[in-house]
């Protein structure tokens, strides 16, 4: 029985995904628009769906990138634990389809992009904001927590924004499901922005490490870069496994307090969502209930609003 010769890989891979995006099965169409970046194997745009006229931000993965099975299983957990959320701080779930060609992942635009953009050009927060943002984030957690789902890859470039400035968590290409009462995940295929110490010990890992990445947004928004990062990422990983990072002494006394408690190397000895809500960080100072697009590019000026 002679030997089965892989189909060869087309030297150059189609790089646009056709004008017009049909579901085979629903006959939905959706007409490609503009290109809004890239996503690990995918391509992404916004796409226009052609009978409501409605705006979504498409990912486009074409599926002779994702040849090896891991990777497809991959796509499928990311499908698999996303399709079923419904949160107001959770990036909603459109739609999914494939062709021959490609998997489609339609999902809601969030035309401010990311925070990470974001804090790029602010280069920090202002404390009130960092409140607004990350109580939308706790949120979101709260809801993927309630449902038995780690997202294991929580950072700044996760944290989606849409045109009235509501923050909404995405991507779940390392999400994974808690299955039982003490299930401790051991393994992860990828390595997340901010890792948990338990992640890297590879000790047996679970909501706990979620909260350890709210800990590290929260300082990166207030000081403007990660808490441990170093020029490599050897050395990167001993600073968290030692917990060594330093706290800028313009933080706010309540901010240091916040960030200590949740920076812990012992999973067990972190707050809860509930206490990092209800810490004086949180209640202690003001919270804007809307924030001005204009945050995007500026510092706010919320004495005014105050006096308001
Ligand atoms: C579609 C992938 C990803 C994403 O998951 N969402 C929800 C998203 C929404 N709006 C946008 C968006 C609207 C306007 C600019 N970007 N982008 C999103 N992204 C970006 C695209 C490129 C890298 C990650």
């Amino acid at each position: 029985k002679e030997k089965k010769i892989p189909p060869e890989l087309p030297k150059k891979l189609p790089k646009e995904c056709p004008a017009l995006i049909c579901d085979p099965v629903s006959g939905v169409k959706y007409r490609r628009g503009r290109l809004l970046g890239k996503g690990g194997f995918a391509r992404c745009y916004e796409v226009i769906q052609t009978d409501t006229k409605r705006a979504y931000a498409g990912k486009v993965v074409n599926k002779l990138r994702i040849s090896k099975p891991n990777q497809r299983e991959k796509m499928q957990r990311e499908i698999a634990v996303h399709c079923q959320l419904n949160h107001q701080n959770i990036v909603a779930f459109h739609h999914h389809f494939d062709d021959d060609e490609n998997i489609y992942i339609i999902l809601e635009l969030c035309s401010q992009k990311s925070l990470a953009q974001i804090l790029k050009l602010r280069r920090t927060f202002t404390e009130p904001e960092v409140r607004y943002f990350v109580l939308q984030i706790v949120d979101g957690l709260q809801y993927l927590h309630n449902n038995c789902i780690i997202h294991r890859d929580l950072k700044l470039g996760n944290m989606f924004l849409t045109d009235n400035m509501e923050v909404k968590i995405g991507d779940f290409g390392l999400a994974t499901k808690v299955e039982f009462e003490g299930d401790r995940k051991k393994t992860m295929c990828g390595t997340p922005n901010y890792i948990a110490p338990e992640v890297l010990d590879k000790v047996g890992h679970s909501f706990e490490a979620d909260v350890w990445a709210v800990g590290c947004i929260l300082y990166t928004m207030l000081v403007g870069r990660p808490p441990f990062e170093t020029e490599s990422l050897k050395e990167t990983y001993t600073r968290i496994k030692r917990t060594s990072y330093s706290l800028p002494s313009h933080l706010s006394q309540s901010a240091k307090e916040l960030i200590t408690e949740i920076l812990t190397s012992k999973p067990e000895g972190r707050p809860s969502l509930e206490e990092i809500t209800s810490h004086k960080f949180f209640t202690g100072g003001f919270v804007p209930d809307a924030l001005s697009p204009s945050a995007c590019y500026s510092t706010p000026e919320f004495g005014l609003m105050k006096v308001l």
